[in-house]
């Protein structure tokens, strides 16, 4: 076990001192590209300053044939693009795969000072993240970084989920967990095929009438990833760090996807991942709070004075444990409108009177 005093030393001569603190920087969309795919790179330079995330996947979803041309494609990306207040994220193979040791090497040295994170796919526990942590010191001693990479780890393995809080604690390189649905799901062998999202076969019935249990009875479908992502946001805040609900898989139902995306929102979770582009809007929607729910939180802030006793408020009790709640919407809308101008144009806009 590691010495509480170490904790904080660079895990290489040369690397940069680790953060106390994860910055809360927006990461309402967290945008998946694949940087070998001519289209997609086209549209990177045009999202900048549009979304708050754009993240080069290098593992699932990019063919065997093509990890290298992804890598090199990544590389061109980072190097040529300026990401004014969009932060730039990689996701890099699996640790077990050919591709991972070269996709570090390559990308610290090269983009090493452009990449905010480095999201590592199926983790299973805290010895994954120390192997990631002094490999990415020693890279960026080399690379002579002065500031360190941060690591986000995905979620996607029963054993994953039965080390959560250790995952989150392992480096004060961890910045976030997201949500691996479509691994996690087979991990476990549950038996639905869909990247995330419901299913209409997990549902609840309302009791019979009369104990006529053929008559029509309403059903209602429930949350498959509500435990899961109720670990990941206990574990995150217990260390300071960010849960993401991940994909969602199903693009044509944007409808859906809000849904699930509010819920994970309500949750606390501060961000979702987006597949294609038409789901960043989604999600910027979705992980903004809206203006009612900044101006509630403003009135309950200026009624509760010093933020100790109790008032009444439109019929219902406010006291100090509901002003912390209404602090946590305030403070979001404040990071967000600090990098968004329209949404702060609506927040400013709010009178409290
Ligand atoms: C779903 C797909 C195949 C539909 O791709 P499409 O070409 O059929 O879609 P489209 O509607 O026809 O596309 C319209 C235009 O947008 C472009 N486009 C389309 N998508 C993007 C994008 N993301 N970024 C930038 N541009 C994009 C596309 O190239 C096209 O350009 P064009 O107008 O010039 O022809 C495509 O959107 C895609 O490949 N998205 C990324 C998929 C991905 O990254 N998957 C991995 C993450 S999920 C995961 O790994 C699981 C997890 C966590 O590990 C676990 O649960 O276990
Ligand atoms: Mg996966």
């Amino acid at each position: 076990m590691r010495s509480a005093k170490d904790f904080f030393a660079p895990l290489a001569v040369g690397a940069p001192a680790p953060l106390r603190e994860i910055p809360a920087r927006p990461s309402r969309a967290i945008h998946f590209f694949d940087p070998g795919n001519p289209k997609m790179a086209a549209k990177v330079p045009d999202m900048v300053g549009k979304v708050d995330v754009l993240l080069g996947n290098l593992e699932d979803a990019v063919k065997a044939e093509n990890k290298e041309t992804a890598r090199e494609g990544l590389v061109t990306i980072g190097q040529e693009t300026d990401f004014g207040p969009t932060q730039l994220w990689t996701r890099i193979n699996a640790l077990d795969s050919p591709w991972v040791l070269d996709d570090l090497t390559t990308l610290v040295r090269a983009i090493g000072d452009k990449l905010d994170v480095i999201m590592v796919p199926k983790v299973q526990g805290a010895e994954d993240i120390h192997y990631v942590d002094r490999i990415l010191a020693q890279l960026e001693a080399k690379a002579g970084l002065d500031r360190p990479i941060l690591v986000h780890a995905i979620l996607e393995t029963a054993r994953g989920v039965a080390n959560v809080e250790e995952i989150c604690g392992a480096s004060p390189r961890m910045q976030g967990l997201s949500l691996g649905p479509a691994d996690l799901a087979a991990d476990r062998r549950m038996k639905t095929t869909r990247v995330g999202g419901g299913h209409p076969g997990y549902l609840v019935r309302e009791d019979p009438t009369d104990g006529d249990i053929e008559g029509a009875r309403s059903t209602h479908q429930q949350d498959l990833w509500h435990y899961t992502i109720s670990r990941m946001v206990d574990a995150c805040a217990m260390h300071g760090i960010y849960p993401y609900y991940g994909p969602f898989g199903d693009i044509a139902d944007v409808v859906a996807c809000e849904d699930q995306f509010r819920n994970a929102f309500l949750l606390g979770c501060v961000g979702a991942w987006s597949l294609h582009p038409k789901q960043i809007a989604v999600a910027n929607k979705v992980f903004s709070p809206s203006v009612e729910d900044v101006k509630h939180a403003r009135r309950v802030i200026d009624a509760m004075g010093d933020g100790t006793g109790a008032v009444m408020l439109d019929g219902k009790m406010e006291d100090d444990a509901s002003v912390k709640q209404c602090k946590v919407m305030v403070a979001l809308a404040e990071e967000l409108a600090a990098i968004d101008p329209e949404l702060k144009s609506q927040y400013d806009a709010i009178e409290i009177g």
